[in-house]
């Protein structure tokens, strides 16, 4: 049973534990358990598996209507997670942060089910400290997450990344007929699952002098702009090879076809990238709890293996950076090898052994 969801830095590892426990054995049953409402009600069904939702949300930071109903959907989330595990009797439980895994694995490990949390971030969310205590084994991504977990619990893993973007070998030809692409340069924005307003703010900014250098763009801009942005980039006149999307489903097409990426720091994409080997330039939301996209990012342009631009700064100068970066070959490639060297591409296995030790 797999557990977690909220935004898609939570539900797509969800989804490649999934895969990988499925190719190895491939009569094993795997139940979801998500929160009403969110992302992961769609986008688990569409990778083929059956998600049952609770009825949860997590508490904000003021005073509002949904806090007051806060006891009440946790203790109807409990009841709810009693009942699906008293029918399933999963072997083994997997938490993979956000609201729903709270009241699934806190219910789960009183009935002694083994139980391991996945945490993305080098800085650890809410609900996987509080678990921390009732797990045996705690799945990490970044070094230094002894400050947060037991270290006898942590295994060091990395993210778990779906198998068609570790697999990106060969595939740049078949990318670029995919989108309709020339062999021009290719960059590509990636505002998270959710898309990011200061990234779409700077493409905006940015538009006439990308077309004017020839550049290409496959530009993700989220759901919540899109009517937006299509209609800004409609009124700039002839926009030939600048692709907008709301959400981009063929991920790991859109890693293939580019040539240099700008994105938030999100620590799925952070993962995703490093294994594309990307020459990448990070903007991280300022609007995430103790400014964990920074300390993502920071992992790697520490070690020379990307480049940051502030959220601040974005908006005057992350343009005028990604064309100098794309006329750059020999930093792109310096990039690239840099972060190539730091990616974990074997996690998603990684992981399912640790469940299978806890079983076995
Ligand atoms: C605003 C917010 O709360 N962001 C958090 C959220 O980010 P967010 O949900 O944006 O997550 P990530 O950047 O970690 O991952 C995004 C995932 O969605 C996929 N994807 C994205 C766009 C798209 O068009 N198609 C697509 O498939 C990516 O391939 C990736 O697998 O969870 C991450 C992991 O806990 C955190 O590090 C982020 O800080």
């Amino acid at each position: 049973m797999i557990s977690g969801g909220g935004t898609g830095g939570h539900i797509y590892p969800a989804i490649a534990i999934a895969n990988a426990f499925k190719a190895r054995f491939d009569d094993a049953e795997i139940l979801f358990v998500g929160a009403e409402g969110k992302m992961e009600m769609q986008k688990v069904p569409e990778a083929g598996y059956k998600i049952i939702g609770l009825w949860i949300s997590g508490l904000q930071r003021r005073l509002t209507f949904d806090n007051l109903l806060f006891p009440v959907k946790l203790v109807n989330s409990l009841s709810k997670s009693a009942g699906i595990i008293r029918r399933f009797r999963p072997h083994a439980v997997v938490g993979v942060g956000g609201y729903a895994s709270g009241p699934l694995l806190r219910v789960a490990s009183r009935k002694g089910i083994p139980a391991v949390i996945q945490e993305q971030n080098s800085y650890a969310g809410l609900t996987n400290k509080l678990l921390a205590k009732k797990v045996q084994k705690i799945c990490v991504a970044y070094p230094g997450m002894e400050q947060f977990f037991p270290a006898n619990k942590i295994a060091f893993t990395g993210n778990p990344v779906r198998k068609d973007i570790v697999d990106l070998a060969g595939k740049k030809e078949a990318a670029l007929k995919h989108f309709d692409l020339s062999d021009a340069p290719v960059l590509m924005i990636l505002g998270g699952s959710l898309g990011a307003r200061t990234l779409n703010d700077s493409m905006v900014l940015g538009l006439e002098k990308l077309k004017a250098e020839g550049v290409q763009v496959i530009w993700q801009c989220g759901k919540f702009y899109h009517a937006e942005m299509k209609q800004k980039l409609e009124a700039s006149g002839d926009a030939k090879g600048i692709l907008l999307f709301e959400f981009l489903k063929e991920m790991d097409l859109a890693y293939a076809a580019a040539d240099v990426v700008i994105s938030r720091a999100g620590a799925l994409s952070v993962s995703e990238l490093s294994i594309a080997a990307k020459p990448t330039i990070f903007v991280p939301s300022p609007n995430v709890a103790e400014d964990h996209q920074t300390k993502n990012a920071k992992a790697l342009v520490d070690n020379d293996a990307a480049i940051l631009v502030k959220d601040v700064e974005a908006r005057d100068r992350l343009i005028d950076e990604a064309i100098a970066l794309i006329h750059n070959q020999e930093k792109q490639e310096r990039l690239s090898e840099k972060i190539k060297a730091l990616a974990k591409p074997n996690a998603a296995n990684e992981i399912v052994d640790e469940i299978l030790k806890l079983i076995a």
